[in-house]
């Protein structure tokens, strides 16, 4: 029965970039799920016209653009406008519309230059919603990489790995995993901050002063968490068998990895949230923008993990 679907928002991100026309091959879709796509119907209609495709079976929540839009130029009189489409889709979860909330790509660097301090929707979905601490996991390929520090200058990320945040961000992703992809207790590789895990002290001290006392606390409390390992292996098949998720220490040790290994069906979770949140694992592709050549593949792989974990959640309700 349709009403017994899922309803997921999918937010259609920066409007010069490609995330309206990937939006467009959700219409008409066999998904599990009645999707609604939030942004500018005229928007859409127009980004349609130009790449030959329809608006047509495309349920959408219209929020209006601040000024029109052009394929692939930025306009940071429109980051307003992104902000909004972000707020409808919150407030839908919030309210209990919505089951999730799937996000196409935004132009970080033109929100802040219209004048609203931005640096991810992982960091803007925290704060909106009053969560101290969440963690960002893209999977794909058989891996699922979180980080344990995301849109950070390099330089102030060993500062910010202190005990306390590894040990919270360690209990959100094993809480998660258990109770979003259902496994019953998850294994856990740490990588570490320095080459080789720190060589014993000689090439730093994080993995021996940081990352080694909190594994230890944690593993005694019976999580299964296997680490400091050197990051430059962990990442081997040998290394990777029988994990299921990898912690990285900053945005780059990990996702350069997960987006090697799965550009086109990467998908990026954010754990922690109190509603639930899934997106693409791409940027904006401005160049693409106009041109019908993104690959939507990145965006139904998100709406798919959304419906799963959505589907799953409604089954224990309901048991
Ligand atoms: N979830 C989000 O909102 C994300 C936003 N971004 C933002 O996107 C902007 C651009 O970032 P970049 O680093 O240039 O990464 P990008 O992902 O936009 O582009 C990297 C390369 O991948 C290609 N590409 C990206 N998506 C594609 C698709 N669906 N199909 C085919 N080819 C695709 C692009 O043409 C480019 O060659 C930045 O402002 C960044 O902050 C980046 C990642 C995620
Ligand atoms: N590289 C991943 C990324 O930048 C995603 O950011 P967010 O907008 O999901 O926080």
């Amino acid at each position: 029965m349709t009403s017994d679907l899922p309803l997921i928002a999918v937010t259609s991100g920066e409007p010069a970039g490609i995330g309206p026309e990937i939006c467009l091959a959700l219409a008409n879709t066999d998904l599990p799920a009645r999707i609604v796509v939030i942004g500018d119907r005229e928007l859409l209609a127009q980004r349609a016209r130009l790449i030959g495709k329809s608006v047509t079976g495309l349920d959408t929540e219209h929020v209006p653009l601040r000024v029109p839009s052009v394929a692939g130029r930025l306009d940071a009189r429109n980051a307003p406008y992104v902000i909004d489409v972000i707020n409808c889709a919150l407030q839908g979860c919030l309210d209990g519309r919505y089951a999730a909330m799937v996000t196409a790509p935004v132009q970080k660097s033109i929100i802040n230059a219209g004048g609203i301090p931005f640096t991810g929707h992982t960091e803007y979905l925290a704060e909106k919603t009053g969560t101290p601490r969440v963690v960002m996991m893209l999977a794909g390929a058989g891996l699922r990489v979180a980080v344990a520090t995301t849109h950070l200058a390099l330089k102030e990320v060993p500062a910010a790995i202190t005990q306390q945040e590894l040990e919270t961000t360690l209990r959100i992703i094993d809480t998660d995993l258990r109770n979003k992809f259902g496994i019953e207790r998850p294994r856990i590789l740490i990588a570490g901050l320095n080459p080789h895990a720190g060589e014993d002290g000689h090439l730093g001290r994080e993995e021996i002063e940081i990352i080694t006392p909190v594994l230890e606390r944690l593993r005694n409390e019976g999580m299964d968490l296997v680490g400091p390992l050197p990051a430059d292996t962990l990442f081997t098949r040998k290394v990777l068998a029988g994990s299921d998720a990898q912690l990285a220490m900053y945005h780059d040790q990990g996702l350069a990895v997960l987006k090697y290994a799965a550009f086109e069906e990467g998908v990026n979770i954010t754990l922690g949230l109190p509603i639930l949140r899934t997106s693409v694992d791409h940027g904006t592709a401005l160049g693409l923008a106009g041109t019908g050549r993104a690959d939507p593949g990145s965006l139904f792989a998100a709406v798919r993990m959304a419906i799963e974990i959505a589907s799953r959640k409604a089954n224990a309700k309901g048991n």
